[in-house]
């Protein structure tokens, strides 16, 4: 598909990601402290990205694919403003909302109901938002009998739903969604394909990251393959996936 005559929603010009990581394992935070204070604290540095160029345009659905550890994640954090570039720079014509870690601020010990609100004010929802999309938020999750439960008892995958409903309340201008359509089961999955296929048909813009190549090449109009925190090839996602398996073989 051409985009060439679309507008940029994301546009990243050579964004380099550097993470430091001390070079001795410390015991204690205050033994950190303290030598973080005489300046003795040594780091090695790694690049998780290397020189990143690349535009997204407005409505298109969006795909990441590479190995582990090749920086997917690191990219999507700085799309969604979680982390600043150390070099090069991002800039943004549109709002991002991002699902990371799926209902990363869930509190465990108050109920799906609190969490709901404690969510959504999170992600930048007044109350009354929150209140006037509060059932749909909560059948979407289907978890009506367990809402007024401590999240704790909750499994692994009612957690995930219950974040991905929240998440997703409202219509985002740029979802950003990272490796979450592999948690729930099949079923579930279908939903949050079908809704992120809503926002897509509604004009959001969407980025993903996924291991699963079907999903890529199902969902996406473009995609990127990213080696060693850098961009190996962007293209059309059939093309993308071929060219990664071959290299992967
Ligand atoms: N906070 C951090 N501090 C130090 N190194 C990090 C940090 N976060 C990620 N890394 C390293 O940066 C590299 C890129 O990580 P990233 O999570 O972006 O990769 P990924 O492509 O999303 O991998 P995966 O498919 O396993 O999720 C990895 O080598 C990882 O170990």
């Amino acid at each position: 598909m051409d985009f060439s005559d679309q507008k940029e929603i994301i546009r990243l010009e050579k964004v380099s990601v550097q993470y430091r990581i001390p070079e001795e394992r410390m015991g204690t935070f205050k033994e950190y402290a303290i030598r973080f204070l005489q300046r003795k604290l040594r780091f090695n540095t790694f690049w998780a990205l290397h020189d990143v160029d690349l535009s997204i345009y407005r409505g298109e659905v969006f795909g990441l694919i590479g190995k582990n550890g090749a920086g997917k994640s690191t990219l999507l954090k700085v799309i969604s403003r979680v982390l600043r570039p150390t070099k090069g720079r991002i800039i943004l014509y549109g709002k991002v909302a991002p699902l990371l870690e799926l209902g990363a601020g869930f509190h465990p010990e108050l109920t799906g109901r609190e969490n709901v609100f404690l969510n959504g004010a999170l992600l930048g929802y007044s109350r009354r938002e929150m209140e006037a999309c509060f059932d749909q938020i909560v059948d979407f999750a289907e978890l009506r009998p367990f809402i007024d439960a401590p999240i704790r008892t909750y499994s692994s995958g009612m957690y995930a739903r219950l974040g991905f409903a929240v998440a997703t309340a409202y219509i985002p201008e740029v979802l950003v969604v990272d490796e979450i359509l592999s948690v729930g089961d099949e079923e579930f999955q279908k939903k949050c394909f079908a809704r992120i296929n809503e926002f897509r048909a509604k004009g959001s813009t969407i980025i993903l990251v996924s291991h699963m190549m079907t999903q890529i090449e199902s969902l996406c109009q473009r995609a990127a393959w990213l080696r060693n925190g850098k961009l190996e090839m962007v293209g059309e996602p059939s093309k993308v996936v071929e060219a990664y398996r071959g290299a992967s073989s």
